[in-house]
């Protein structure tokens, strides 16, 4: 595990824009894996940008979403079928029948989590997925507690998820209990992935990431374990992280 320390938000998303495209432009049929939330609005900006000036193109890519929520139309301006489309597919050469996102409306919802780990399978596995952490360590939507060993699965959201994620809704009340969420195995067989993590507030997250044991109470720290992590946080976000603890790598 690497940190890549950068000035700010902005820098984060250009840095990890460079990285994406490396990855895109060195293989032949890339697999993407996606995240939502905030940390990647101002990477999906750079792809963007990055298309436009005909740098990239993805119409050899396909890519897969870490989650989606349960039972709200993708139409929903809350789904992350919406976020997709509206922050980077929308605006992109992606083929429609290339990107993927977990369908949080299947009539059998199980069976929804099983096909959703056999397209990963089928494409080839995930060779660069892009993560945020949250507040509590989860990635994608894989609360504290999740075993290590999950799988794509319906999760119950933690209260404090909920809350943190209400400022996209109308009211608390309207954030949905349930998601579908990789799992956390299922994360770990991408081929490598990128922790995206920004602002004063992830400081006390990526700390106890760094200086923590390895523990199902703090999923994000299984991430110890993976060959190829490389994080890309920010000045506010390492305000906690010291030199010594020798994880940093130059720009
Ligand atoms: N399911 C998403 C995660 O995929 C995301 O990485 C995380 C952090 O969100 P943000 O980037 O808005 O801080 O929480 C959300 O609940």
């Amino acid at each position: 595990m690497e940190i890549l320390k950068v000035k700010d938000y902005e820098e984060m998303s250009k840095k990890a824009c460079s990285i994406m495209i490396e990855k895109m432009n060195s293989l032949e049929r890339p697999v993407l894996g996606m995240a939502t939330g905030s940390t990647p609005e101002g990477l999906y900006q750079q792809l963007i940008r990055a298309y436009q000036e005909e740098k990239v193109s993805f119409k050899q890519v396909s890519t897969f979403n870490l989650d989606e929520y349960v039972g709200i139309e993708r139409e929903n301006p809350n789904s992350y079928h919406y976020y997709m489309k509206d922050k980077l597919f929308g605006h992109i050469d992606l083929l429609p029948e290339n990107a993927h996102l977990p369908n949080g409306n299947a009539a059998d919802l199980d069976l929804e989590c099983w096909e959703y780990e056999n397209k990963i399978r089928n494409a080839g596995q995930i060779d660069l997925q892009v993560v945020g952490l949250g507040l509590n360590g989860h990635i994608g939507f894989n609360e504290p507690g999740t075993p290590f060993s999950s799988r794509t699965q319906v999760i119950n959201l933690a209260e404090s998820t909920r809350k943190a994620n209400a400022r996209f809704f109308a009211s608390l009340n309207e954030v949905p209990t349930q998601a579908i969420t990789m799992g956390i195995d299922t994360i770990m067989e991408s081929k490598q992935i990128l922790l995206l993590v920004s602002g004063k507030k992830k400081a006390d997250p990526l700390a106890r990431l760094l200086n923590g044991e390895v523990s199902e109470d703090f999923p994000a720290s299984i991430l110890h374990r993976h060959p190829s992590v490389l994080i890309i946080a920010d000045e506010e976000a390492c305000q906690y992280v010291t030199t010594q603890q020798g994880y940093f790598i130059e720009s």
